[in-house]
């Protein structure tokens, strides 16, 4: 199995090349939603955020209140640092799960779009490495128009994570998604010729297929050995 790792800065168009993806029939785990499943009232990690910062995050119905636990953490590290520590496990978890599921039912490219892929370590997972670029003021701009957030509030989230330009020297492969929808959709049609190529021996090992034809082969093999002794 091949894990394309999907990753780039806030409001880079992640999303939006995660979509073409779908359109095409790879399928995504989305780390943004695994995240939000394990904040959800009730659940482990629902306990945890609200023994650490207090019923003051939650609505009137229980949920957490993101925007409010957002302008929190957001605007200062150490909370942020408390958060990624609490929910960590859990995302992990729920990502490992996700894979999972698509692993049974056969999958053999899938992608795993993830914000933090550099700062959770998750990226030693995943091959190749894709990082969504954008321009700087292109970022701000999308994202204060996306969220409608102030200029403050759009520059904490982007200064939450690792710079861009660190992001990118890390990638195999870049999509600068400074341009237009047009021009991103005909650089998706490179990428994705690419992260189609046939699996490696490894990649088709850890495939499902990989794994019946290995374990057919091994058993084949005690059986020959026994025939022989
Ligand atoms: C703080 C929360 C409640 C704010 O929720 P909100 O609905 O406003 O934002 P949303 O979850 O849609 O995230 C939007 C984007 O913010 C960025 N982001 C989210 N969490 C973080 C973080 N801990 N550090 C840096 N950037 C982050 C990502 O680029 C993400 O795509 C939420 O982002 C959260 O629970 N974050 C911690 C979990 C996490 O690390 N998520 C990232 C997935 S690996
Ligand atoms: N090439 C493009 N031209 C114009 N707008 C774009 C382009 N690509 C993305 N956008 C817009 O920019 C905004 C951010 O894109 P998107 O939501 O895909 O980013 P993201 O990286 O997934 O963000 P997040 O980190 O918050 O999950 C969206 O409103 C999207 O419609």
């Amino acid at each position: 199995m091949r894990i394309v790792g999907l990753t780039g800065g806030i409001a880079s168009g992640k999303s939006t090349v995660s979509n073409l993806f779908k359109l095409h029939g790879v399928p995504v785990v989305d780390a943004d939603l695994v995240a939000r499943d394990v904040l959800k009232k009730g659940t482990g990690g629902w306990k945890k955020v609200v023994a650490a910062f207090g019923e003051d995050i939650l609505r009137d119905d229980g949920e957490v209140d993101r925007a409010k636990l957002g302008h929190i953490v957001f605007s200062d590290p150490d909370k942020r640092q408390l958060l990624n520590r609490l929910l960590a496990p859990f995302i992990s978890s729920g990502i490992f799960w996700e894979i999972l599921k698509l692993w049974m039912k056969g999958y053999k490219v899938i992608v795993l779009d993830i914000p933090l892929l550099f700062e959770a370590k998750m990226d030693k997972w995943t091959n190749p490495i894709i990082v969504v670029w954008v321009d700087p003021e292109t970022q701000l701009q999308r994202l204060m128009a996306r969220d409608g957030t102030s200029i403050e509030e759009a520059k904490n989230r982007i200064q939450a994570q690792m710079p861009l330009d660190l992001k990118k020297t890390k990638a195999d492969i870049v999509i600068d998604n400074t341009g237009s929808q047009e021009e991103l959709n005909e650089h998706f049609q490179r990428v994705l010729a690419h992260v189609s190529k046939p699996l490696t021996w490894s990649e088709f090992l850890l495939s499902r297929h990989g794994a019946f034809v290995a374990s057919i082969l091994v058993f084949a093999g005690v059986i020959i050995c026994r025939k022989n002794l």
